[in-house]
């Protein structure tokens, strides 16, 4: 590690701390093992080859902390992923990972603990377009029509030429992540993402283009694709890559 990148840390938050109610599983689905590894080690595996990624914060269930940790090192990566318990809602474990953060970390790539797919490619995009902003989000265009609909009927369409369904990773600099945590716990704000919270200070948040692989493993359907996908998609992310050269 040079002496610059002491100066401009970058962290990753992986919030991994949901009991995955809709894929109605025995166990959180972040656990559940895709050809022989649970999601979750995919994901960190897919960060830990980030060479601008200079360590993780996994925010899981609090009975999960020693498991995850113990994982993380049979990746090789004990030292570089600091394992904590997280909230009930997905917003409390992003602040609790927030919380754990090193007094070097400058800059912070939150991405979901069940997105194993997202390439390489993918976090650079986002990464650059937040190092130029200071806030972006990757998403995809709407690609069917879209309706609003409420008790079965149609309510209205939708022009879906500016509506994009919003992936992570989602890039920060700390410290306006920082103030929009601290703010939504003040005014009780509620986000589904945490570029929504950013939003509210008046931040202008870039968007890059998603992948239509990079899904967020929701319902037993998405274990097909992903489990197809793992499969057969370029392996290039060795888990000892944190050890190439930093830009
Ligand atoms: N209290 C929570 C809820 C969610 N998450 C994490 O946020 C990501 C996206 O959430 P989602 O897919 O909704 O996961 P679950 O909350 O587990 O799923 P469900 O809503 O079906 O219960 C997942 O990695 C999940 O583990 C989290 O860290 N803490
Ligand atoms: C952050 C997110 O993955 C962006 O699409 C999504 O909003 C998480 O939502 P969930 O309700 O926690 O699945």
């Amino acid at each position: 590690m040079t002496p610059s990148n002491h100066l401009e840390q970058t962290f990753a938050v992986v919030p991994a701390a949901g009991s995955g109610v809709r894929m109605g599983l025995n166990h959180p689905k972040q656990f559940h093992l895709l050809h022989g590894k649970p999601i979750l080690a995919w994901t960190l595996e897919r960060l830990l080859a980030l060479p601008f990624v200079h360590g993780i914060v996994a925010v899981v269930p609090e009975n999960a902390v020693g498991f995850v940790a113990a994982l993380a090192s049979s990746l090789g990566a004990g030292a570089s992923v600091t394992v904590v318990a997280g909230g009930a809602r997905r917003q409390d474990s992003v602040r609790a990972g927030l919380r754990a953060l090193p007094d070097t970390c400058q800059w912070v790539v939150i991405h979901d603990g069940v997105r194993p797919m997202a390439s390489p490619e993918l976090f650079y995009r986002t990464y650059e377009a937040a190092r130029q902003s200071g806030a972006a989000i990757c998403a995809c265009l709407a690609q069917d029509t879209v309706k609003m609909a409420d008790s079965g009927w149609v309510q209205a369409t939708v022009p879906r030429d500016r509506v994009w369904l919003v992936q992570t990773p989602q890039v920060f600099r700390r410290d306006l992540l920082e103030r929009a945590f601290h703010l939504a716990q003040a005014f009780e704000w509620n986000a589904t993402d945490d570029a929504s919270l950013v939003e509210r200070l008046g931040v202008r948040v870039a968007v890059v283009e998603g992948e239509k692989f990079n899904i967020k493993i929701t319902t037993p359907e998405d274990l097909l694709w992903a489990s197809w996908y793992l499969e057969h998609s370029p392996k290039d992310t060795a888990p000892l890559g944190r050890q190439k050269e930093r830009p």
